[in-house]
């Protein structure tokens, strides 16, 4: 039995390059696909998020002089590209995906409906978003905030690069121990980077928990979804 009939899962953008310099590495997709897969055949409705920092990260156009919005617009269109490559995998593993993007883009996909959207998930479809938040100066983490809030998923998964949250980067600090759980005014006061404080907050002001895990670990999503330890847990 699944913890959660509805979930909200944040897929790193970044993560899908694998081993590559950049891109969408073809074995790393089919293995988050088949991931999702074997929760939504446990019964729990699945909406997803990607990022698109595998692409283009507006951060990174900003630093090199670009104007921070426009590096913002591409960042949001390489989510697009992600949402597509991860509903055509579903897609080809016999999974049935609606992609549905916050800034119009009509020929490609369809616009962000929220009855929509909530019809599909009540049909067992996966429902992708793309696109972020539409808006510049958001990341796709608060996209994941916002949509999971407004479909009502009890739980946001945001599958990343590391294991769960540390008391600081552990990429730079291997003395950085992982929190079990830590509450969400901790994670924002003690400025942890591993999602943004806008996320955090959204969050927290929802009384919707998050759980950050490895995007890496094979089963770790499984495992979140049946309600066993895993990663780290941010509640209210
Ligand atoms: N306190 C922390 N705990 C865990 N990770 C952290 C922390 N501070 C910074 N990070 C960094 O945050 C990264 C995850 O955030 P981000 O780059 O936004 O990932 P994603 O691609 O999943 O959106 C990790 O790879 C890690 O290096
Ligand atoms: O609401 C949003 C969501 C995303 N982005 C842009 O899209 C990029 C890709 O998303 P993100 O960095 O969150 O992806 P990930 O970390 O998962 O690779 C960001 O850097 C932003 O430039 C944005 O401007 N608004």
């Amino acid at each position: 039995m699944p913890a959660y009939k509805r979930i909200l899962l944040k897929l790193s953008g970044e993560a899908l390059m694998g081993d590559d310099a950049y891109g969408i590495n073809r074995g790393t997709i089919v293995r988050m696909v088949r991931e999702v897969q074997e929760i939504t055949n446990l019964g729990c409705e699945v909406a997803v998020v990607i990022g698109g920092g595998n692409i283009f990260r507006g951060v990174a156009g900003g630093s090199v002089g670009m104007d921070r919005a426009t590096a913002d617009y591409m960042g949001m269109l390489a989510t697009v590209m992600n949402s597509l490559a991860l509903a055509d995998t579903m897609r080809q593993e016999g999974m049935t995906a609606r992609v549905m993007s916050a800034i119009s883009i009509e020929q490609v996909v369809e616009p962000y409906v929220r009855p929509k959207a909530l019809q599909y998930l009540e049909e067992g479809k996966i429902v992708v978003f793309a696109a972020g938040t539409g808006n510049p100066f958001f990341t796709t983490d608060t996209a994941a905030a916002l949509r999971g809030a407004e479909i009502g998923a009890e739980v946001v998964l945001k599958a990343t690069k590391v294991d769960g949250v540390y008391s600081a980067d552990p990429n730079k600090d291997p003395t950085a121990t992982r929190y079990a759980t830590i509450g969400f005014d901790e994670a924002i006061s003690k400025n942890l980077q591993v999602m943004d404080a806008a996320a955090f907050a959204l969050c927290r002001d929802q009384k919707l928990p998050i759980r950050v895990f490895s995007i890496n670990k094979p089963g770790a999503l499984k495992r979140v979804v049946l309600g066993q330890d895993e990663g780290t847990l941010v509640h209210v």
